[in-house]
């Protein structure tokens, strides 16, 4: 729903759906109604749109796409009539304008934001196209070129950014009250004519070079968004608001999205946003444990065993979660001196691409903690051992963790397919220990499966949630069993696969299919980076063949 209120001449529509303000059917029409009001009372001159709560509005609610999206004023009807209001309307953003909610804004007829607002239109990642003018009403705000790197891949700006292209009229400091400074700001437009402000009726400013710019970025959405159909229907529909009226180009922009909403990859794409919301929400079955009623323990200093591929990627993880003391063990010179070149080069890629600024790069580089044996490791919050999957190479490493660490330190195994029960239990306390498995490159992955032992403390398992979650990863919990539920799915793709080796085809040929598909990376390329050895080591413990069959016996056969 929305809340009306009247204040020196100004209407104020806020925005009032915890936790996010999403654009419900409720909300549509309590938007609608508001603004009815607002335009028929004789004593307000000028509208401010605002969110109450954490955030301006993330957009339209993704639950009610299945049900209630159709229901009048849906978003598309609504920004036309908020933009076609005789008074002004200004949006007063804080938190996140996203999607719907930066739509909202866009038909607004001028737009204030906090410094520390984001914006974004983000529905490509949902697998749809903005469908309520974004792909019309941004590119007559900001051209074509700037629109399409927004809309076809969805990521999110900074009030600021936005403010220098053009979206945002009037930026106010973080700790600026946002209603009262939009307000103040809706007072000063009184009178003035809205025949610039509002942005259907504006032209494309670099409509002349829309065959060029499209060719650009159907080759970019090539490579970066191998597979995807969205991205692609959303240049075509901003190709149109170059090429047609606004009427006629937000015709495309509803074919466009008909086609894409309900599709399978839009499907998937939702299904994902909510399970990696849901996540977040551990429990242990049967227990009453979960991730309400347990607090994890503070964890500032960090220490990682092995710097070969996963250990670096993991000590990344933890440099970019802001970790400001982590300890790397690798006792081999080569692998200690290769990885640590490995991480200083990864940070000055970072730096040189200003995902980081210099300053956050040197106290990166300040973070790392090269030491030399186990007693350093003794004040230690939480241990990730990292090193090669060797059963007994893990239990030497935590009979002597277990020796020398606090005892309320996580004792954490990145085992992808041991039993860390029977790791813990070389440890004096097993409760301590817990399975951290990060996927290679773990710097990048954003899963990470944290397997709860039979000892693990809730405590324990609390922490390596949390952790999680500090480092950016999609964190899931899962139980101890062979191949844990990553590699367990996992499995099931390589027999496949192998099977087509079996039957002729070259590994490259199926990683190129696989590629084609929309995979980051091919399966072969896959085992190539976490080393095909420690398969084949899983496979050998667990003697995976059938035992009746002569060596050499097709993979479908054993
Ligand atoms: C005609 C079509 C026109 C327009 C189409 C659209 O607008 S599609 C929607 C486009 N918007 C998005 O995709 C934004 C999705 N949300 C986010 O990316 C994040 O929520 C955001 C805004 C970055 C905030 O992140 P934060 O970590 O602060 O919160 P969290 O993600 O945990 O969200 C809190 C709870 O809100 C639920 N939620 C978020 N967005 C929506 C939404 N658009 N619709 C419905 N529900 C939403 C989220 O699931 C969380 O719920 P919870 O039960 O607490 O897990």
């Amino acid at each position: 729903m929305a809340n009306y209120s009247v204040r020196n001449q100004v209407a104020i529509i806020s925005l009032c759906s915890p936790p996010v303000n999403a654009l419900s059917s409720d909300v549509r029409r309590g938007i609608l109604d508001s603004l009815k009001k607002a335009e028929q009372d004789v004593k307000v001159a000028a509208i401010v749109i605002c969110g109450e709560g954490r955030t301006f509005c993330v957009g339209a609610d993704i639950t009610e796409f299945k049900s209630e999206f159709k229901t009048f004023p849906n978003l598309f009807e609504l920004v036309d009539i908020l933009e076609s209001s005789p008074k002004p309307i200004v949006a007063a953003i804080h938190g996140h304008a996203f999607g719907g909610g930066l739509e909202v804004a866009l038909a607004c007829h001028y737009r204030v934001a906090l410094s520390s607002a984001k914006l974004a239109l983000p529905e490509v990642k949902l697998g749809i196209l903005p469908g309520a003018g974004g792909t019309q009403r941004l590119p007559r705000l900001i051209g074509i070129d700037s629109s399409m790197q927004w809309i076809a891949f969805g990521d999110e700006y900074s009030a600021q950014i936005a403010a220098n292209i053009g979206i945002i009229d009037r930026i106010f400091p973080s700790n600026a009250d946002i209603l009262e400074s939009a307000v103040q700001y809706a007072q000063s437009i009184i009178g003035k004519s809205l025949i610039n402000r509002r942005v259907s009726k504006l032209p494309v400013k670099d409509a002349s070079k829309v065959s060029h710019i499209m060719e650009k970025y159907k080759q970019i959405v090539g490579k970066k968004s191998r597979g995807a159909i969205a991205p692609m229907v959303c240049l075509e529909a901003i190709k149109h608001a170059a090429l047609l009226p606004y009427v006629e180009g937000m015709k495309k922009e509803r074919m466009g999205i008909e086609a894409l909403m309900g599709s399978d990859q839009s499907k998937s794409l939702i299904y994902m946003f909510f399970a990696e919301r849901q996540v977040r929400n551990w429990t242990i079955p049967g227990t009453g444990i979960n991730s309400k009623n347990t607090k994890p323990i503070k964890v500032e200093k960090v220490a990682v065993i092995g710097l070969g591929t996963m250990g670096r990627g993991i000590v990344l993880s933890l440099l970019k979660a802001g970790i400001k003391h982590v300890s790397v063990m690798e006792l081999n010179k080569t692998a200690r001196e290769n990885g640590l070149l490995f991480i200083k080069n990864i940070l000055e890629g970072y730096a040189a691409r200003g995902t980081i600024s210099e300053t956050q790069k040197r106290s990166m580089v300040d973070a790392l903690k090269p030491v030399s044996n186990f007693e350093m490791l003794k004040d230690t919050d939480l241990v990730i051992e990292a090193v090669f999957e060797s059963m007994s190479i893990k239990k030497d490493i935590f009979a002597k963790l277990g020796q020398v660490c606090k005892p309320s330190a996580v004792l954490a195994t990145n085992t992808s397919a041991l039993d860390v029960d029977e790791i813990a239990m070389v440890t004096p306390k097993p409760k301590q220990v817990v399975g951290m498995h990060f996927f290679a490159p773990a710097h990048v992955m954003k899963l990470l499966e944290n397997v709860r032992g039979s000892k693990s403390s809730p405590q324990v398992i609390a922490t390596a949630m949390n952790m999680g979650q500090r480092m950016g990863k999609v964190t899931v919990l899962v139980g101890n069993c062979h191949g844990f539920v990553g590699n367990r799915m996992f499995r099931h793709y390589t027999v496949e696969t192998d099977f087509m080796l079996e039957e002729g085809a070259y590994p490259e040929q199926v990683d190129t299919v696989l590629k084609k598909f929309g995979f980051a990376m091919g399966r072969y390329q896959v085992g190539d980076l976490s080393g095909n050895d420690i398969g084949y080591r899983m496979r050998t413990k667990f003697e995976m063949t059938n035992k009746q069959q002569p060596p050499g016996a097709p993979e479908r056969e054993r």
